[in-house]
């Protein structure tokens, strides 16, 4: 029995490999407003449709006037951005962050509807805000990524916009994005340097490859932001070797082939290098939960045998007489002192209880989302 363990493990492991195959690729488009990332979403979206591939798409930028693309599930549907803004309050951004929480409360849906389409559909697409850190930093964008990646292969898009990064500092800055983006969600990452067809992205590449090109770039400019620039480009070193990055654009759709093959290869990335880990990471967290309940469970045993003894009980539930006339009289003590201690109690919790009313008639008033609408 006991050597049989090892081998139903790996199978165990091979048969969720194999159900992660089966599931659509998951893209999460992210990148800098105005970079470009709807016109992406549109032009991948029609390519794929064309080679009879047509992906599963969801708009989750509540703010956007009209989404150009056919969209499966679109956020907007359940939460109105508007709405929340007024109730709770929120200037535009906050209005973002707290529309997407509500949105993730229903996100079970999302994936339900995602699997549901596993058969006939092999990409899902997921368009952001615009607002990048809204997405990256919140707690419903991680909820919303680590959902997505426990279940199926995940990979993030960033998008560049190649026509205002030819300003080396402005690179920098969307590498530096780029590169918090990658450490903090750890998945396989895509760099599409967008707008192509204005200019073409082999500078950036150069930059990317070749430190004295980018400090030859940086030459006539000695700023302070110049130099932290210079010194980046340096740290960054690392970072660059292990990222893809590929021309596109998305008016023309030039790169689309290029960009498939690149999704294709963050697959095999997600199944080699991020699955183990996270299923290394979810093994430790289980072993802690235990560790953490038998401790727990002892410290309840002894603290209850140590009050058992303090009061004289016996766990044979023998209690000498002395004993018993204590517990007896300390018991009336406290039930005196109880009484008291509950007229107060009680006139304090009638007090809180109409206030509670107050709160959940106003509560009541509250915005809640709409149901998750979705197209076939
Ligand atoms: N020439 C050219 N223009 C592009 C390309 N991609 C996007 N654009 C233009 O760039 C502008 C911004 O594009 P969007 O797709 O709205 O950018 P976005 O990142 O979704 O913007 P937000 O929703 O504000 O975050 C639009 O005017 C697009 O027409 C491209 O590949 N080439």
């Amino acid at each position: 029995m006991a050597t049989a363990k090892p081998a139903e493990d790996e199978a165990v492991a091979d048969r969720n490999l194999l159900e992660r195959h089966k599931k659509p690729v998951c893209l999460i488009v992210l990148g800098m407003a105005g970079s470009g990332k709807t016109t992406f979403v549109q032009q991948l979206t029609s390519r794929l449709h064309t080679k009879n591939k047509p992906p599963y798409v969801i708009n989750l930028d509540p703010a956007c006037r009209e989404v150009p693309y056919p969209v499966n599930i679109d956020i907007r549907d359940t939460v109105n951005y508007k709405e929340v803004m007024k109730q709770y309050s929120l200037g535009p951004n906050g209005g973002i962050v707290t529309s997407l929480n509500l949105f993730a409360t229903k996100f079970d849906q999302v994936i339900k509807l995602v699997e549901k389409r596993s058969d006939n559909t092999d990409i899902a697409i997921f368009d952001t805000p615009g607002q990048i850190e809204v997405f990256t930093w919140s707690a419903s964008g991680t909820i919303i990524t680590e959902t997505l990646a426990a279940l199926f292969p995940t990979v993030v898009v960033y998008v560049i916009d190649t026509v205002r990064s030819v300003n080396p500092i402005t690179f920098m800055s969307n590498m530096l994005y780029a590169c918090s983006i990658l450490y903090k969600l750890k998945l396989p990452f895509i760099i599409v340097m967008n707008k192509i067809d204005v200019v073409k992205h082999d500078y950036a590449m150069e930059w990317m490859t070749d430190f004295d090109a980018f400090e030859l770039a940086l030459s006539s400019d000695s700023s302070y932001n110049a130099n932290l620039s210079r010194s980046l480009s340096l740290t960054l070193d690392e970072f660059y070797k292990d990222l893809t990055a590929i021309g596109f654009s998305a008016v023309t759709g030039e790169g689309f082939e290029e960009f498939l093959a690149a999704v294709d290869a963050a697959v095999v990335e997600y199944e080699t290098d991020y699955c183990p880990e996270h299923d290394r990471l979810q093994k430790l967290q289980a072993e802690a939960r235990s560790k953490d309940k038998s401790r727990q469970k002892e410290k309840f045993e002894s603290d209850f045998e140590e009050t058992n003894r303090r009061l004289g009980v016996t766990t044979g539930r023998h209690v000498s007489h002395r004993n018993e006339i204590l517990l007896r009289s300390r018991g009336r003590k406290m039930t005196d002192r109880a009484t008291s201690r509950s007229v107060i109690l009680w006139k304090n919790r009638r007090r809180s209880n109409s206030r509670n009313r107050i709160a959940l008639r106003r509560e009541k008033k509250q915005y809640s989302p709409g149901p998750l609408l979705y197209a076939n």
